[in-house]
């Protein structure tokens, strides 16, 4: 699979990307964490913008394991239109009881995309939950935006045990963390559903620059998607 998701953080990124012809176009605000949010009004915006041409997901912040105010966040960005939610998972004793909280709203429609953080010990037995739950998609990303990236927290056979692993309980699968394009051919034949991207969208791959079309472009050579 080569299917991109492109994150982007206001309407004019939204514009610019669109012609771009990403897979899944994320809305989050990157100075605020890992999976910012950004306030719903943009969201709203941003969907109104899209209009439906491309599929969107957007982030409900990096909030703790809190049940009750994880739902109600996820309710929040839901109500903008967004086509999946997704929702950070940070080691915590409580990620199965937010996980369980969530079902109703999984129920109601609402398709939600767990994220795990590959340099914050990620327990992949949660993806059997999540599947359970009514999940829609697990996702791979990493916390801290250090300069480290997925490659270096998990294995090419540990990032493989997560996509199968995701596949067989019937989600949708993603992988990113600071990617770059030399990472693409590595990860491509682990049969991801979607590898994601920020960094390697913006000047000098830094993630709270602006978007680059140089890099855009290099980007989606690697993908063989021009
Ligand atoms: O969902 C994907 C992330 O936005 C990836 O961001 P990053 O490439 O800066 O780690």
């Amino acid at each position: 699979m080569n299917r991109w998701l492109a994150s982007v953080r206001n309407l004019e990124e939204v514009s610019s990307l669109l012609a771009e012809g990403p897979d899944i176009i994320d809305l989050k605000e990157p100075k605020e964490g890992a999976l910012g949010a950004l306030s719903s009004e943009t969201i709203c915006q941003a969907v109104a913008l899209i209009g439906g041409r491309c599929p969107t997901s957007a982030t409900i912040g990096d909030l703790p394991m809190e049940p009750a105010p994880i739902c109600h966040a996820v309710e929040q960005i839901a109500a903008t239109g967004v086509n999946y939610v997704k929702i950070g998972l940070f080691p915590d004793d409580r990620v199965p009881d937010c996980l369980i909280a969530l079902q109703p709203l999984a129920v109601q429609g609402i398709s939600l995309v767990g994220v795990m953080f590959a340099d914050k010990r990620p327990d992949f037995s949660w993806i059997s939950l999540m599947e359970k739950v009514g999940f829609t998609g697990a996702m791979l990303d990493t916390a801290a935006k250090d300069g480290h990236n997925l490659l270096s927290h998990l294995s090419l056979a540990e990032l493989s045990g997560f996509v199968q692993t995701a596949r067989s309980g019937g989600l949708v699968s993603g992988l990113a963390g600071s990617l770059s394009f030399e990472d693409i051919p590595k990860l491509l034949p682990l049969g991801a559903d979607y590898l994601g991207f920020r960094s390697a969208l913006c000047c000098a791959g830094q993630r709270q620059s602006s978007l680059d079309p140089k890099a855009i472009a290099l980007l989606k050579r690697a993908l063989n998607r021009r």
